[in-house]
């Protein structure tokens, strides 16, 4: 992943320090940054130059499909991602909408799946999508965002990738997601991997071929206890090909994403990777 890496060594020779207040840590910064991910011929993003734990990013991605608002079953699908941010984050913890242990609040699937309408019920933004991508119909207007400011407080973060649009050309489905804010020694390694699957995923369950993922990210930092490790360790590898995901293609439609669907029904086929990092995580 060739321009993984360009965009590590910008930022390592471009980037500016900027105090992040939430975390308390400098991050090195810079501003507007394009990947794109070729879908259509399976060159999966994993990244190569340090070992990925890509069915923990895959679960992520499940779970926000289904809505999840709960640390607890994330973790049962196979990521403990979201642990700290849901059970160690002071201010999460001191606000009087948190339901207790694990809640993650009004976060990422809940305002994908039950928006709320101020007319009463709820929105569900991505069986929309899948509806109309499966009558080959593309509106101008199939999206589906997170990105709820008037219900900020109810979460425990904001989302970070928050809006994905779907496009069809034909038979060939493309999309774009959209990034504010980008840990890219860690997240990173996540997101790339969620927009590749998220494109094929749906293509597959609406009956599509999958093309091109383009992913816009604005602000992409690396912090400062991270830095070290990024410049001394990783970018001094040499990245390996891209391997392929395979998906199994028993999985049709949202409901078997919703219901049956596990880690075991993915698998990288030719992954070749550095050693493991161990990049610290900011709460
Ligand atoms: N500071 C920060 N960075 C993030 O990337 C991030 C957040 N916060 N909060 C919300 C989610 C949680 N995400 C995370 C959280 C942890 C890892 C992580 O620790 N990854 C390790 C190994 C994970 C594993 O063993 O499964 C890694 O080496 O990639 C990655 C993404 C992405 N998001
Ligand atoms: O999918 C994700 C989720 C989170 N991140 C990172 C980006 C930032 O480092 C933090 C969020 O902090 P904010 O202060 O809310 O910007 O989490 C990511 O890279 N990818």
């Amino acid at each position: 992943m060739r321009q993984y890496l360009d965009l590590c060594q910008n930022i390592v020779d471009n980037g500016h320090w900027i105090e992040n207040e939430r975390t308390g840590k400098r991050c090195l910064t810079i501003i507007n940054a394009d990947l794109e991910y070729d879908v259509k011929n399976n060159q999966f993003p994993i990244i190569t130059t340090r070992k990925s734990f890509y069915k923990a990013a895959i679960a992520e991605l499940i779970g926000y499909i289904r809505g999840y608002d709960n640390a607890a079953d994330f973790r049962a699908l196979g990521t403990k991602t979201w642990d700290m941010n849901a059970n160690d984050n002071a201010s999460w913890l001191a606000n009087p909408h948190r339901k207790g242990e694990d809640d993650m609040g009004r976060v990422y699937g809940v305002q994908g799946r039950r928006w709320q309408k101020t007319s009463g019920g709820t929105v569900d933004q991505l069986a929309k999508i899948v509806d109309n991508l499966s009558k080959g119909v593309d509106d101008r207007g199939e999206i589906i965002t997170f990105y709820n400011p008037g219900e900020f407080d109810m979460g425990c973060l904001r989302p970070c990738m928050h809006t994905h649009t779907f496009s069809l050309l034909g038979d060939t489905l493309h999309l774009t997601s959209y990034q504010r804010s980008c840990d890219v020694p860690l997240g990173l390694n996540f997101n790339q991997i969620q927009v590749f699957t998220f494109l094929a995923l749906m293509a597959q369950i609406t009956g599509n071929k999958a093309g091109t993922a383009y992913h816009k990210i604005i602000n992409a930092h690396i912090y400062e206890d991270q830095l070290d490790l990024m410049k001394n360790e990783q970018l001094t590898r040499e990245p390996f090909p891209s391997p392929q995901l395979k998906i199994n293609p028993d999985i049709k439609s949202l409901k078997d994403l919703e219901t049956w669907v596990t880690m075991d029904d993915f698998e990288v086929v030719g992954y070749q990777h550095h050693e493991a990092i161990k990049y610290p995580f900011s709460v």
